[in-house]
């Protein structure tokens, strides 16, 4: 007896161009989910699975217009083209940027509002509020507004606001991007729970990752492409390596790729040809066993690969000695005491008692659990929020009473969200904004060459020199993390703060990410790094702090 397979999510033929483009970010895309499915879409950054995840989620081409090719079916309507309170009864949807999602006062009501749309009477809503605050460990933040929120609980509340809908459909892009790792455990077991009572599940990554072992299938993304797909087991055995070749697992020879840059540019060509023969010889064997690829996406592949290399030999000007930094013993900040607390709000400080230094040429990773204190604490060391008198001491200066234009002059910082930190319209300007600021430049003076060539390495090193004339704002999450980071490693500065720059990138943005963080520090900045994964910058010679519940606690090893 044969069963007939009906798929609960069926794409064919999909091709999505967005509307100030020339050229489709996604193509030819033929996809199925099964009812009760998992599938996981993995692919590097700016490969377009945000894209196909809005896709799918009829915000393409909907909200953001753009021209859409091909169909696509969730259950029995198309989401591109469905009414909306039919399509919140189908599917759940969440974005890489919580702000995004968050539309009203407090938690709760933010739980409320999806149900109270779709007219679920309110003993139930209340029930549901009860149940995914618990859930999502929201019970003690449940009557705040959104807005004081830190990133991990902004992302555990949209969550909570979308499983409140009850969906038979869940599309997530990126879910645990900002939350610390027991955070990571809670949100893989409700999502797991939830699935194995039926729900249909499409999570999006760029990495591949714990979760990855848990999906029923996977299909890689490549240049808005299927370049493969199976099972979990399946892509690990057979196509490592085009994994690796992709940055969705990190390197073996572990050897960055970043510093393998270097060593091609300092004259170790053996070590980028041995590179691109790996390279070549692995596109072969991919070639054979990929089981849906097409010869425009191989091309493609070799294509940037042969750019990176060329890259790599051209620039010179990147290179920084391949062992860490010097640190001296010279503070570039000092915090002593600080304690803060925000107007009006939470039974305990935001920082209580924090102590420390940060020394020229030294990186410091900042780590603590969601709300313990970590972005409140790079915006009162970069000068963004007034700190208390006495507890932040720039070059000997109280920073707590210098005006905000002093105190925020000398600091290069990467926001958490980069689409907060954009002041220009294209990538171009907004790379070189800071650089015209500092030469009293306005925005039709020409720019010096020096630093004109000094702005097109750096953008070439991030791969988005191509994107010069695009908006900030369409880039890829990846990308955008490169470009603000870039922005600012552009200007020497003797401090630099990163808000959780790694989260949601793929390896070529990580490893760029450390080599400009290194580079920066091998030339005397202090650096501190918010992050939830340390691992990542293992090898960087990084001290380690935590923050408890606004205490510091200093880890006393380096990694
Ligand atoms: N609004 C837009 N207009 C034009 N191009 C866009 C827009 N949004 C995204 N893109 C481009 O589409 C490509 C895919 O982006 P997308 O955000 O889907 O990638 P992604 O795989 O989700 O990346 P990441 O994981 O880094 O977020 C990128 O090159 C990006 O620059
Ligand atoms: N604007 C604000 N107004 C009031 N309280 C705030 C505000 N911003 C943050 N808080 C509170 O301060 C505490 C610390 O938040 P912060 O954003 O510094 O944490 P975090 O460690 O960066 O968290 P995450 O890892 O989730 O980003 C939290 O309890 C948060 O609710």
């Amino acid at each position: 007896m044969s069963t007939e397979w009906i798929p609960f999510v069926q794409l064919s033929g999909v091709s999505y161009t967005y509307e100030d483009s020339t050229s489709p970010t996604l193509e030819q895309i033929s996809l199925e989910v099964q009812s009760g499915e998992w599938l996981m879409i993995i692919g590097g950054s700016g490969s377009g699975k945000s894209t196909l995840c809005r896709v799918m989620n009829g915000q393409l081409p909907r909200i953001a217009g753009g021209q859409r090719e091909g169909n696509v079916r969730i259950g029995d309507i198309d989401p591109g083209f469905a009414e909306p309170g039919l399509l919140a009864s189908r599917m759940g949807s969440l974005g890489q940027d919580p702000d995004a999602e968050l539309v009203v006062g407090m938690v709760e009501d933010e739980i409320a509002f999806g149900p109270e749309n779709l007219r679920v009477p309110a003993e139930e809503i209340g029930r549901r509020i009860d149940h995914w605050t618990k859930a999502l460990n929201l019970q003690s933040i449940r009557y705040e507004s959104v807005h004081q929120l830190s990133g991990g609980q902004r992302q555990r509340t949209a969550l909570a606001a979308v499983l409140s809908l009850q969906p038979q459909l869940l599309i997530l892009d990126e879910p645990a991007a900002s939350l610390d790792p027991a955070g990571k455990q809670d949100l893989l077991r409700i999502i797991e729970d939830w699935h194995q009572s039926g729900g249909t599940l499409i999570t999006a990554s760029a990495r591949w990752e714990e979760t990855v072992m848990l999906c029923s299938r996977v299909v890689i993304l490549s240049e808005g492409r299927i370049v493969l797909q199976g099972t979990p087991d399946e892509l690990l055995l057979h196509h490592r390596s085009l994994l690796e070749q992709l940055y969705i697992l990190p390197p073996r020879t572990g050897q960055s790729v970043a510093s393998k840059a270097v060593m091609s540019a300092a004259g170790y060509s053996r070590y980028s040809d041995t590179d691109q023969n790996f390279h070549a010889d692995h596109t072969m064997k991919a070639d054979k066993a990929i089981t849906r690829t097409t010869s425009k996406t191989e091309q493609h592949h070799q294509h940037s690969e042969k750019e990176h290399h060329n890259y790599y030999s051209e620039t010179m000007s990147m290179a920084v000695p391949a062992s860490a930094t010097v640190v001296s013993r010279q503070p570039v900040v000092e915090v002593r005491d600080l304690t803060y607390s925000y107007s009006g709000s939470a039974a305990y400080p935001a920082l209580d008692g924090v102590q420390f230094t940060i020394h020229v040429g030294e990186i410091v990773l900042l780590c603590g659990v969601n709300g313990s204190g970590k972005t409140t604490l790079t915006r009162l060391l970069s000068g963004l929020l007034q700190p208390p008198v006495r507890s932040i001491y720039r070059n000997g200066q109280d920073t707590g009473r210098q005006s905000i234009y002093d105190r925020a002059a000398d600091t290069g910082y990467v926001f958490q969200h980069p689409d907060h930190q954009w002041v220009a319209s294209t990538v171009w300007e907004e790379c070189v904004y800071g650089i015209r600021a500092s030469l009293n430049l306005r925005s039709r003076d020409i720019l010096p060459e020096s630093y004109r060539k000094e702005a097109e390495d750096m953008l070439r090193f991030a791969g988005l020199l191509e994107r010069r004339e695009d908006s900030p704002y369409s880039l890829g999450g990846g990308q955008k993390r490169l470009l603000a980071a870039v922005c600012q490693f552009l200007l020497p500065r003797p401090l630099y703060i990163l808000d959780e720059p790694g989260s949601a990138a793929d390896y070529f943005t990580i490893d760029r990410l450390l080599y400009l963080c290194r580079r920066a520090a091998s030339q005397g900045a202090a650096l501190l790094i918010v992050t939830h994964e340390p691992e990542l910058f293992a090898g960087s010679g990084a001290r380690m702090l935590t923050l408890e519940q606004g205490r510091l606690v200093e880890e006393k090893y380096s990694i």
